[in-house]
């Protein structure tokens, strides 16, 4: 019986040893170790190559290659399978095999390819349209026999364009003023492709983006978009990309980036974040290697590595064509005092807001779920005002306009209704906003509406909500408090209550929201007392990190 999990994860990397390091598996064994997953690797070809150019590319024996694979499938499960470079359709139908018999020991196992074609110092690796990398009019099969079992296609713009023209019938150049158009006939073509996710890198679009400057890619000499298409992803029927779009990190140095970047998305789909949060993280971590590459030949360098993403400027912006956006623009709430959200009770009746701020609580949510309540108004009223009698912050969930229209402290909202609040209005009238996220992605997007908090959720199986997403557990809240410390203050919310409060807090989250392990305490006033204290206790103490 074949084991499904591993830890660390495994990925399996195929492509071509590069004896200066800057690119192909040695980079893709930096990257891995890194980001904590264990790399094996099937090597396809010795290459030589340095700084400044490939002089050669050897193709291993396909027993060579088959043995190899072989050794790593028999010891080990793998997680992901990263293909890079494939010197020849010998080698690529052999990948093809191997990816069957995977996908039928191992279906959890994701497969990502990176259409390696040319190396970034210019030099031809192998030809997408032909058998042979030395013969360019043989008609190419290879590709129309591995994409369909392939995950994820990483292609930079250019490969994108060969790939297109190799396996379609669009043989005209593609007008990268269309992507969106020729992705979806592309798939009209070719309908086994729909399964896959497709990330179109906008990181050569560089000079090309210069000479066009009214580029849709959205890359230009000072931005750098990679776009994700996926069927998954629709609006209005149609493939609706998101893109994430980074400052262009310019040292000059970046060798191996394209390598670098397939192997951090294997790794974070392997350690097992969800589709947009391994893309998140990966651009955030390509961002940051880029920021620090360094020169080590005579010419261009490679990416340097940088640890876990932990720097929110290095976060992409979230683009999403065909998309209302809820404001005009960015937008910026009040920032509060990171302290001051401590102990978060969120209720859903003004009684027990009133039960809460007389026993001290300072701040808290009125979350009341039925739209069609008769007392929906007179209860936010009612809660406003008790807020303004006990000099208490008091958040108005989802109901906007008349957390306006009352003079509210705050509202605080979901993912789904920052694209339909008009965020403008709620920051003109001068309310703080809290923002719900379940992971890295919906950071990024919270981001560009400068929150005055963030809720980082759930933390643990709540009884409370039915969630579409997993637990996250304190790991990751972990990892999210550092991202996010000194820049938004932080609450955690799911599941939360005596057991795991003191996990919760090491953490250094700012700020603990709970329902019902206050709500359906037999003494709400005592347990509430007792987790202020230790909030308390851990501020004097300074584990309670202040982040502001
Ligand atoms: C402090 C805090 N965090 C998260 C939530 C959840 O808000 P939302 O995603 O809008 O879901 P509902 O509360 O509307 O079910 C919250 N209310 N408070
Ligand atoms: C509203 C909400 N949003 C994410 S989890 C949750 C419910 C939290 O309730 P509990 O503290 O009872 O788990």
């Amino acid at each position: 019986m074949l084991s499904t999990t591993s830890f660390p994860p495994v990925i399996v990397c195929v492509g071509g040893s590069d004896p200066s390091a800057h690119a192909g598996l040695q980079a893709d064994i930096r990257v891995g170790q890194d980001l904590g997953v264990h790399v094996t690797t099937v090597v396809s070809a010795l290459t030589a190559q340095n700084s400044q150019s490939v002089l050669a590319v050897y193709p291993v024996e396909k027993e060579q290659f088959d043995r190899q694979w072989e050794s790593i499938l028999a010891d080990m499960t793998p997680g992901v399978v990263k293909i890079g470079l494939l010197p020849n359709a010998e080698l690529a139908s052999a990948t093809a095999f191997w990816l069957r018999t995977i996908k039928t020991d191992y279906p959890a196992c994701r497969i990502v390819f990176d259409p390696v074609g040319v190396s970034s110092t210019g030099h031809r690796l192998h030809s997408f349209t032909s058998g042979d990398p030395a013969d360019s009019t043989e008609p190419m099969s290879w590709l129309k026999m591995l994409l369909p079992l392939v995950d994820w296609v990483t292609p930079n713009t250019h490969e994108f364009e060969q790939i297109v023209q190799s396996v379609s019938t669009i043989d005209q150049p593609i007008n990268r003023l269309d992507l969106v158009s020729k992705f979806d006939h592309l798939l009209a073509q070719y309908p086994e492709l729909r399964q896959s996710q497709w990330v179109i890198k906008g990181g050569h679009a560089h000079n090309e983006a210069k000479e066009q400057s009214n580029n849709q890619t959205g890359s230009s000499s000072r931005h750098c978009v990679d776009w994700l298409f996926s069927e998954m992803v629709k609006v209005d029927g149609l493939v609706s990309p998101f893109g994430f779009s980074s400052k262009r990190q310019e040292n000059g140095h970046s060798r191996g980036t394209g390598c670098s970047f397939a192997t951090a998305l294997s790794s974070f789909l392997a350690l097992g974040y969800d589709e947009m949060d391994s893309l998140t993280l990966t651009k955030s971590y390509i961002n940051h290697a880029l920021s620090l590459s360094y020169q080590v030949g005579k010419n261009t360098g490679p990416l340097a590595t940088c640890g876990w993403p932990s720097k929110i400027q290095y976060l992409p912006d979230i683009l999403q064509i065909n998309n209302n956006q809820g404001a005009s623009n960015e937008v910026f709430f009040p920032e509060m005092e990171p302290r001051s959200l401590g102990l978060y009770p969120v209720v859903d009746t003004p009684e027990w807001i009133e039960r809460l701020l007389k026993a001290g609580v300072t701040t808290v949510q009125l979350r009341v779920k039925d739209p069609n309540s008769a007392t929906l108004e007179q209860d936010i009223r009612k809660a406003i005002a008790l807020g303004e009698h006990y000099q208490a912050q008091v958040f108005i969930n989802d109901y906007w306009q008349k957390a306006i229209e009352f003079g509210a402290y705050g509202v605080h909202l979901g993912q789904e209704d920052l694209l339909t609040a008009d965020l403008d209005k709620v920051a003109n009238a001068g309310l703080r906003l809290g923002v719900s996220t379940h992971g890295y992605f919906e950071i990024a997007r919270a981001g560009k509406v400068h929150p005055s908090y963030i809720a980082l959720g759930h933390i643990f199986p709540t009884q409370t909500k039915d969630m579409p997403s997993q637990p996250q557990g304190t790991t990751r809240l972990q990892k999210y408090a550092n991202l996010l410390s000194g820049v938004y203050p932080t609450v955690a919310i799911g599941g939360i209550n005596s057991e795991v409060f003191d996990a919760v807090l090491d953490t250094g989250v700012d700020g603990i929201a709970m329902v019902t392990a206050i709500t359906r305490s037999a003494n709400p006033e005592q347990i509430v007392t007792d987790f202020m204290r230790k909030i308390n206790a851990s501020n004097a103490s300074n584990q309670f990190r202040s982040k502001g």
